[in-house]
């Protein structure tokens, strides 16, 4: 079974089916933010997974809700109402296509930018004077939720014995940070019954690891996030829509020379249900070069070359979504 998007102008791949293999696990991480030990669990959840789940994260419930429903009431626009915030280059509305590199999938989705620089007029020139999303309910989501990812930075340096505790925090909390905002919504898509597509789903969202620092996701109670343990397995991560769920992202990596790893997701299309997802991608200013913290090194070399920000996301959006972007910045090392 091939599911072929509209007609694009760059050549755009089949969307893929997946046979749905993976199990759901009990095994992610829980971080409790208001217990005491909460930064050594951290530490190490972002050693063994690069992914955990947070509770008591101090998010009001009514920014979740107000911003999924205003979410909800545009997916439900007609196509052609949802198209004139698009198409995404790389900010807007975007459906199947996924950057600009021929990746595809079971998604439409609105791709935002969070700073102060992207002001009322640029994200008013996104939606039309016709077509609102509001711009307050997105703003009061971000405050918060970049204010919780802060903390789970800071309690990572703590974590980790770094003086500064505010050396990954710091950069999302700049000004000039390049931090994105992305609504994603995955419409049920029925068991496919072609005979060699018996049984499986179509992928939503491919398999890759997002660039920034540090990712923060809340979806609705729908299932479809995998993610990709060390030995290479899919794990289904039970749906919670009262909790968030983190990701280390490439940058972390690097800063951590490698100590976490960013972690490899997907997202499976649900048969039955839609999947509202809203993901706070924290990135650091353009400029800021990328290195590991030189307390972290412990008389060790650096694993990656040395780059700015600006430099790896050029360099990601000339890749596709699967691959391994931070390759090109390691280190060969002799042996
Ligand atoms: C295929 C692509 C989409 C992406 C840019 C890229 O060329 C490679 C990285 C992709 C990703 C993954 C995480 C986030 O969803 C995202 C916004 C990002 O910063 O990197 C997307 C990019 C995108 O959709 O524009
Ligand atoms: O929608 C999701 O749950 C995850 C999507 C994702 O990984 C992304 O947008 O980078
Ligand atoms: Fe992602």
């Amino acid at each position: 079974m091939v599911v072929l998007s509209k007609p694009a102008m760059k050549q755009l791949s089949p969307i893929k089916t997946i046979k749905p293999t993976a199990t759901f696990s009990s095994r992610i991480p829980l971080i409790d933010l208001s217990k005491p030990d909460s930064k050594n669990h951290l530490v190490k959840a972002c050693e063994e997974f690069g992914f955990f789940k947070v509770i008591n994260h101090g998010v009001p419930t009514e920014f979740i809700t107000s911003l999924e429903s205003e979410a909800v009431k545009f997916f439900s626009l007609p196509l052609s109402e949802k198209e004139k915030a698009g198409p995404p280059e790389p900010f807007g509305y975007g459906n199947k296509c996924i950057g600009p590199n021929g990746d595809v999938g079971w998604v439409e989705y609105l791709l935002l930018r969070t700073n102060p620089a992207f002001d009322e007029q640029r994200f008013a020139s996104i939606f039309g004077r016709n077509l609102e999303f509001p711009r307050c309910a997105v703003d009061d989501y971000v405050s918060a939720v970049k204010r919780m990812a802060c903390e789970v930075l800071e309690l990572l340096a703590d974590g980790l014995k770094i003086q500064q505790r505010n050396a990954f925090s710091k950069l999302l909390m700049d000004e000039q940070s390049d931090s994105v905002f992305r609504v994603n919504h995955y419409p049920p898509c029925p068991d496919l019954q072609d005979d060699s597509t018996k049984g499986t789903n179509l992928i939503g969202f491919g398999e890759h690891t997002d660039p920034q620092i540090i990712s923060v996701l809340r979806s609705n109670n729908t299932s479809g996030l995998q993610i990709s343990l060390r030995d290479g397995s899919w794990i289904s991560v039970p749906p919670d829509q009262n909790s968030f769920f983190i990701n280390v992202g490439d940058s972390l990596q690097v800063m951590t020379n490698g100590r976490f790893k960013s972690v490899r997701h997907r997202v499976v299309a649900n048969s039955l249900k839609s999947r509202v997802s809203m993901i706070y991608f924290g990135g650091p200013p353009l400029s800021e070069k990328i290195a590991p913290l030189p307390s972290l090194m412990e008389g060790e070399d650096s694993l990656y070359k040395e780059f700015t920000w600006f430099e790896y996301k050029k360099s990601a959006y000339k890749s596709r979504l699967a691959d391994n972007r931070l390759g090109l910045f390691e280190k060969i090392v002799a042996s």
